[in-house]
């Protein structure tokens, strides 16, 4: 095994990364190291590469960015006993603590005191990581690297459109990023009739209509309650699932929903959010659910069995694959300008 790999790394408390030549780290105590087989970029990644104001308040450079993984483990460090050499591994990127009040209530994706890989420490942007054992996740063999990745942000989306009743249901998606895009191609898998869905980009409209959204909004060109009105004879939605982050956009979805109907929020909001709570979710007795990381370890059972039931639409929505990690600018340029859905890198040996 090579004794330098490149890495993809925040080295500076400023805009943008440096693909740089680092030590293969050597596992510690209750950790792995895999070989990184694809690894995809998340909005937060970016948030990272920005530099905006939470990265600077959370991340302390130099280190490797990245969290979204699927791996070879290559070397088990002390006292790993449930995984060996050849396992093919994807991690849940939440280590939690397993003693606060939460995770003493099963509660893990809430724990208080989470770390998060490429995050709060080295990520997984480059040819070897390392995974602490206890975050593993083990796949089938014969499921693709780029979709055995993807399972982390598909937890994301599983747990935001399954959190109530989906099949038959009218369900309005705001936001068709990439988290969107997965929220579509679950709430389709899951029998969600009709799928509407509302988004400013030309480009992710496009690819929501190939995932399989039944109908397509610009927001900005129409009105999303209005057009949400007139495909569900005046009811409203019954599913009402947020992805954008746009505050703007929580109204307008709030605004169709049927009463009594449900609200999943995903999306993070730039801002503190004014809303007529009255006549908005008290009045219509909406059910409203926040939606935070995914449920240790339900969700991934639920994500990796629809990986495998060939009922998921991912193609359409990794829209940019790469080699090694040569043209990570371009990468990260591209999905800020909005111009992706998915973007994976296959590192090289
Ligand atoms: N809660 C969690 O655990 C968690 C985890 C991952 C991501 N997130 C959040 O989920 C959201 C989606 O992630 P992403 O990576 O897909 O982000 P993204 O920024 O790529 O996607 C957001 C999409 O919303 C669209 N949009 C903007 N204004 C809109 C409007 N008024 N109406 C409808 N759509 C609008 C944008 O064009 C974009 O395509 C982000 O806010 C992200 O921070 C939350
Ligand atoms: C860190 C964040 O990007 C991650 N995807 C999560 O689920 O929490
Ligand atoms: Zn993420
Ligand atoms: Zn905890």
């Amino acid at each position: 095994m090579a004794e330098k790999m490149p890495a993809i790394m925040k080295t500076k408390p400023a805009y943008g990364a440096e693909l740089v030549e680092v030590d293969v780290p050597k596992p510690g105590p209750g950790e792995v190291l895999i070989r990184v087989l694809a690894t995809s970029i998340c909005g937060t990644d970016l948030h990272i590469y920005e530099w905006n104001e939470w990265a600077q308040s959370r991340i302390k450079p130099p280190q490797i960015m990245g969290h979204e993984v699927a791996g070879e483990v290559v070397e088990v460090g002390p006292g790993v006993e449930d995984l060996q050499e050849g396992d093919y591994i994807s991690a849940e990127t939440h280590i939690v603590c397993g003693k606060c009040y939460a995770c003493k209530h099963n509660r893990y994706h809430v724990c208080q005191n989470t770390k998060i890989f490429g995050v709060d420490m080295d990520g997984v942007f480059a040819t070897y990581a390392i995974v602490p054992a206890q975050n593993a996740w083990k796949n089938p063999k014969d499921m693709k690297p780029e979709y055995a990745a993807l399972q982390e942000p598909l937890g994301n989306a599983v747990d935001t459109v399954l959190a109530g009743p989906i099949a038959g249901r009218s369900t309005l998606i705001t936001g068709a990023g990439p988290l969107g895009l997965l929220g579509i191609t679950v709430a389709k898998a899951s029998g969600a009739y009709p799928v509407i869905v509302s988004e400013p980009s030309d480009f992710r409209r496009k690819l929501a209509k190939k995932v399989g959204a039944d109908y397509v909004i610009n927001p900005f060109e129409e009105d999303p309650v209005e057009v949400v009105m007139s495909i569900t004879d005046g009811a409203g939605v019954e599913v009402f699932l947020e992805f954008s982050g746009a505050p703007k956009a929580l109204e307008q979805g709030l605004k169709a929903t049927t009463p009594g109907g449900r609200v999943s929020l995903l999306g993070l909001f730039p801002r503190d959010v004014t809303l007529d709570f009255n006549n908005l979710i008290i009045f219509k007795a909406l059910e409203v659910h926040g939606i935070t990381g995914r449920h240790l370890w339900e969700t991934w059972y639920t994500v990796s069995s629809l990986i495998q039931s060939g009922k998921l639409n991912l193609d359409p929505i990794i829209t940019h694959r790469y080699k090694g990690f040569d043209k990570y600018e371009e990468a990260f340029e591209l999905m800020r300008a909005g111009k992706t859905g998915k973007v994976v890198f296959f590192p090289k040996e």
